[in-house]
């Protein structure tokens, strides 16, 4: 998918984990975030085209990804283990890492 796509599927999948009525759901809105997180990772922000895929730029922003992709992890961790506040908590990271990329990327 291009990059809006999956970054939209972060967006509205994100939504769903903070807002997760149980450990279930929200451990399947993880699974598709993680799915659109290694599509994107496959891409190039607007702001580096042009630039070679294995230059320090190109380097950092598959490194935003796969930071945010450690902490997916993280909180699915927690959600198959039915922690779901202790998830949900974790959960915040994910702004955090969204927004520092963001300012570095978009
Ligand atoms: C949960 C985490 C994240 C969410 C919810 C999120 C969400 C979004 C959304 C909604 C957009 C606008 C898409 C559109 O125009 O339709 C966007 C754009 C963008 N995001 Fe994210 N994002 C996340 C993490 C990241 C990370 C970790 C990076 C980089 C390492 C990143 C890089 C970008 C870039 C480069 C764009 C502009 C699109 C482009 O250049 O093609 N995002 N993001």
């Amino acid at each position: 998918l291009p990059l809006e796509q999956d970054m939209d599927i972060l967006g509205s999948e994100l939504v769903t984990v903070q807002n997760a009525g149980n450990a279930q759901e929200m451990h399947q809105s993880l699974e598709k975030m993680r799915h659109a997180a290694e599509d994107a990772r496959t891409g190039t922000p607007y702001t580096l085209q042009g630039q070679a895929a294995d230059s320090e730029n190109m380097k950092a922003y598959r490194a935003g990804i796969d930071q945010l992709i450690a902490q997916i992890n993280v909180v699915d961790a927690l959600a198959v283990k039915n922690k779901l506040p202790e998830a949900k908590a974790a959960a915040k990271k994910l702004i955090d890492i969204r927004n520092q990329n963001h300012r570095k990327f978009r």
